[in-house]
């Protein structure tokens, strides 16, 4: 059974105590899990994932990162812990540290070489996001990003049910292909009884840098349309940029203050939307 008083929803969640999945470390006291969805591939959700995470931290909060995109497992390298390899303390995985405090835990560093292929079926990958969860020595966290693997599967399934999500950051691009693939991500959401706190439009633009005039690159649906067919909020827009594409240079001297200027908008809302 649950165990309510250990779980960041604190007995407040929609879940019946009975059938809830979740099983939670006492050992760990995780205030808000933020889980960062998409339904469609390659729209930008590790990076994303891991910018919530940099710029939580810069505000001074404590912050972790779950990796649970097993199959396809980017996070390590966006955070600059390529190589590194987990702990054991008591038979619980310690999480690698990025060189500013974020813990980070990846299926990359438990196997030997970076590019080793995880060729598992669905109910073995599922078994290892839940460990992630149960068996990692997270301690003291404000926060905890999940980057959800691709897809409504099997996955996304079990993290949904055995992960208290605080709510869902969905990333969607401007393309009507990925909107209607994003939409089947949000009704999977729904259907769960997890809060959407909004989404993110990523590759929304570029900047003309002569001129300075924000360029569409894709002709999709109209976000504003798309966001009220939902019911939901715009978290923010996010243009193509390089320091976005360079992001497994991260250290100090990798800071970019113009990416903090649209990133740090978009965390305070995220914030906001978890208070509500
Ligand atoms: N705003 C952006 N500007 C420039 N490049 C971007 C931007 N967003 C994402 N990218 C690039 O697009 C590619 C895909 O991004 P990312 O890996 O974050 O997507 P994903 O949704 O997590 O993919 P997957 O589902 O395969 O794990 C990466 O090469 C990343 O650097």
């Amino acid at each position: 059974m649950a165990e309510c008083n250990t779980c960041p929803s604190n007995s407040g969640c929609s879940k019946d105590k009975k059938s809830c999945m979740v099983k939670n470390n006492p050992l760990n006291n995780v205030k808000k899990i933020i889980a960062v969805m998409s339904g469609k591939g390659g729209v930008g959700k590790s990076s994303i994932s891991v910018l919530i995470a940099k710029y939580l931290k810069q505000l001074g909060y404590s912050v972790g990162v779950l990796d649970a995109d097993i199959t396809g497992p980017s996070v390590p390298r966006l955070l600059g812990l390529r190589g590194k390899g987990v702990e054991n303390n008591e038979g619980m995985m310690v999480p690698v540290e990025t060189f500013d405090g974020i813990k980070v835990m990846s299926l990359n560093f438990l196997t030997e070489n970076e590019d080793d292929p995880v060729i598992w079926r669905g109910p073995m990958i599922s078994g290892v996001v839940q460990q992630f969860w149960t068996e990692v020595l997270w301690g003291n966290l404000d926060y905890l990003v999940i980057d959800m693997p691709p897809g409504t599967g099997d996955v996304a399934l079990t993290v949904m049910q055995s992960i208290p999500i605080s709510g869902i950051v969905m990333v969607s691009v401007p393309q009507d292909l990925v909107s209607m693939i994003v939409s089947k991500a949000i009704n999977m959401a729904k259907k769960m009884n997890i809060n959407v706190l909004g989404v993110i439009e990523n590759m929304s633009y570029i900047t003309c840098p002569d001129c300075g005039k924000k360029i569409k690159l894709f002709n999709g649906e109209n976000i504003d349309k798309f966001l009220e067919g939902m019911n939901l909020k715009l978290l923010g827009e996010l243009p193509m940029l390089n320091s976005i594409s360079n992001l497994s240079d991260y250290s100090y001297e990798n800071a970019n203050e113009s990416l903090e200027l649209i990133f740090n908008p978009i965390v305070t809302n995220i914030i906001k939307e978890l208070e509500e």
